[in-house]
């Protein structure tokens, strides 16, 4: 299959200084993105994963070595590790969204502002951005009743969705989400993987740092770092439901899927 790269890195190192030491922690390092895929980072704890997603969305800078974006639509490849911070800021506006660990909601505002403040930043629209916002948080089941609550007044699990509809509201071309089940009970992590999932389904193209099997599972692409770099990569398809799930028609193919990632990994040393 001809997949068209929207991201690359080259020559990708990050190095962090303090009044001691230098610690390499990305070393020329060379990866595209495909658009629509659902790409995973993987490795130990300390492999310099959220450094290397914070490179590539921009939220960061590369020591050395450069990012660039191809986008979706052919437009022309552009450097943006040479961007000025303002410049930076636009592009991530405009063409990346975010989900982390923590949902970082306003604590002021109701879910339907936290997901419309952000929106109002790519569209004066109003009218159009409240009815798309509405549809998205009715999507992942945050129904008219929750929409003006405080997102004290909302679940973990309510609030992270949330945060995931505020990281699509402006439509970007590559979702980035570091560990966003990692402070998820075991069926909020599966509502959020089934919407991350979902988005995926319709063309959103993902790239997702996770420690989990489960949410690694999610993705098609499963890359392992390690001492910062690549150390190895695996391609095991789209998801195709629960491999656990005897309900699932494609069940032997979700095994299938399962099995290779958990033999990659135990080769990766995970
Ligand atoms: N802003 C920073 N200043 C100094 N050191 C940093 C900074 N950010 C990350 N590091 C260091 O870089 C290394 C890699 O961190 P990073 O968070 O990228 O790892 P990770 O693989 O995402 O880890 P984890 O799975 O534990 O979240 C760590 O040793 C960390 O202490």
């Amino acid at each position: 299959m001809n997949r068209n790269v929207i991201l690359t890195a080259k020559d990708l190192s990050k190095t962090f200084s303090n009044a001691s030491e230098q610690q390499h922690v990305l070393k020329n390092l060379n990866l595209d993105i495909y658009q629509g895929d659902f790409t995973v980072i993987m490795g130990n704890s300390g492999s310099g994963k959220s450094t290397l997603l914070y490179a590539l969305s921009g939220m960061d800078r590369p020591s050395l070595g450069t990012i660039t974006y191809t986008g979706t639509n052919g437009t022309r490849p552009e450097e943006i590790s040479k961007y000025s911070n303002d410049r930076l800021a636009r592009f991530r506006r405009n063409h990346c969204g975010f989900v982390f660990q923590q949902n970082y909601l306003n604590d002021s505002m109701s879910a339907l502002d936290n997901v419309m403040v952000s929106g109002m930043l790519t569209t004066k629209n109003r009218k159009e951005l409240a009815d798309r916002s509405k549809e998205l948080l009715q999507s992942v089941e945050i129904g008219e009743k929750d929409w003006k609550k405080f997102p004290a007044q909302l679940s973990g699990g309510q609030q992270q969705r949330v945060a995931v509809v505020r990281g699509v509201i402006n439509r970007p071309e590559i979702l980035f989400a570091d560990e966003p089940t990692g402070a998820l009970n075991s069926q909020n992590t599966n509502n959020v993987l089934e919407i991350l999932s979902a988005l995926n389904n319709d063309g959103q193209s993902i790239v997702m740092v996770t420690h989990a099997i489960r949410a690694a599972e999610r993705g098609n692409r499963i890359l392992y770092l390690a001492d910062g770099v690549i150390l190895d990569e695996i391609e095991i398809g789209p998801y195709r439901g629960d491999y656990k799930d005897s309900s699932n028609p494609q069940q032997a193919e979700a095994q299938e899927r399962h099995r290779k990632l958990k033999d990659f990994l135990a080769d990766m040393g995970w």
